[in-house]
């Protein structure tokens, strides 16, 4: 699914904005402090709800604004709208009604994003990590959203009666039961993608030159030991929870680890090949996603500060063959088209946008 018209205002620097895209390559060039990212932002805002920077919407919405509004037309036909007002209020619409929830969005228009902070996906906590790998869980497997929503319900039923000091045998068992019950389903779900997810990095890995990066694995960790069921484990861990008053076993501890010769990927892999791993598991879940649904869009925050020149290619490469359409920030046209040019079409002709003190502009015509 790609994005074939934008509509933004009042985000950030940029007051007004309307853009018509391609699918392939939309380079967006302009000075530090232009509204590059603030652009690619709103597009996450448009998938998502929320700002990739920021978790207040105030921050986002133009200084002096009283709200912003986030507008775009899909390929397949499909609406969407964003609207966050600064005294908290706001409104999702797809196809002009109501939308209950923002992963309404998230299934209309699949989007990954590549900027500095998705890097922290290695050597951050494990919720980084975990958001990941259940971006590609929701997308193909229908029946995740639910069970995760059954699974955070009961999860805060289950830490609420912990927290009261005293406990109701039967209540507590009632919430373990069904946090078992959604729990195990999450789990199974994650598994069933997660080995699907490791052939696809694993043969992204081993088509790079030989390097620690090549011999990179991934493994799954589900969140309590293996040996028992997840109504076992919530058993054995009643006391510590109690003590606790948190629930300290289950699948929101789960976690993906990436290690070379029992060592953690980020001991041993230099920051740009930490850069490239990331780049290849964000592509090995966009490959997976467009097996079952639509190829996604992909948002790229300034590439070549982050990798050098073969592996920006590369990365060009594997964005071409699983995403739709890409969004691309940079200084310099030059430096910021040269890792496209080398591809087949549409890819190999980027439609270039200059930004400049939040003004967009198309490089061909006037103002788009
Ligand atoms: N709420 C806001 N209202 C108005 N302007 C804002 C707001 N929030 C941020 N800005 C300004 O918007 C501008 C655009 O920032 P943005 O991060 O999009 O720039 P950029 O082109 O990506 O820069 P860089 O190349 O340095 O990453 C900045 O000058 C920033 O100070």
């Amino acid at each position: 699914m790609a994005l074939n018209r934008l509509q933004l205002s009042n985000f950030r620097n940029i007051t007004f904005a309307e853009l018509s895209l391609v699918q392939g390559v939309n380079l967006f060039c302009g000075p530090n402090g232009s509204g590059k990212t603030s652009l690619l932002e709103a597009v996450h805002m448009l998938s998502t709800g929320r700002s990739f920077r920021s978790r207040k919407h105030k921050a986002v919405i133009q200084e002096g604004a009283l709200g912003l509004t986030v507008f775009g037309r899909l390929s397949g036909g499909d609406s969407l709208g964003v609207e966050r007002l600064a005294d908290g209020g706001g409104r999702i619409r797809i196809n002009r009604a109501p939308a209950s929830s923002s992963s309404q969005l998230a299934s209309c228009l699949p989007l990954q994003v590549i900027n500095s902070d998705s890097f922290s996906a290695l050597d951050g906590g494990p919720g980084v990590r975990r958001r990941l790998l259940d971006w590609a869980v929701f997308h193909v497997e229908h029946s995740f959203a639910e069970a995760w929503k059954n699974y955070q319900i009961a999860l805060s039923q289950r830490n609420a009666l912990l927290r009261r000091g005293k406990i109701v045998p039967d209540l507590l068992s009632v919430w373990e039961r069904r946090l078992a019950e959604s729990g195990e389903h999450v789990d199974a779900l994650r598994q069933r993608l997660f080995a699907g997810l490791n052939a696809a990095l694993t043969a992204l890995l081993k088509s790079l030159p030989d390097s620690p990066l090549s011999r990179i694995e991934m493994s799954y960790r589900r969140g309590w030991r293996k040996e028992v069921s997840l109504i076992q484990a919530l058993e054995e861990s009643r006391q510590g929870d109690l003590a606790q008053g948190n629930t300290r076993v289950g699948p929101h501890r789960a976690d993906l680890r990436f290690s070379a010769s029992g060592e953690a990927a980020h001991q041993i892999l230099s920051r740009g090949q930490q850069k490239m791993l990331v780049c290849a598991l964000r592509t090995a879940m966009a490959e997976l996603v467009c097996r079952h649904r639509e190829k996604p869009v992909f948002l790229v925050d300034d590439l070549p500060s982050e990798l050098d020149e073969l592996n920006q290619l590369q990365f060009a490469r594997w964005v071409s063959r699983c995403a739709s359409q890409v969004l691309v920030t940079g200084i310099e046209v030059e430096a910021t088209s040269r890792p496209w040019l080398a591809l087949s079409p549409p890819w190999n002709s980027p439609k270039v946008f200059h930004v400049e003190h939040g003004h967009i502009s198309a490089e061909s015509s006037a103002a788009t």
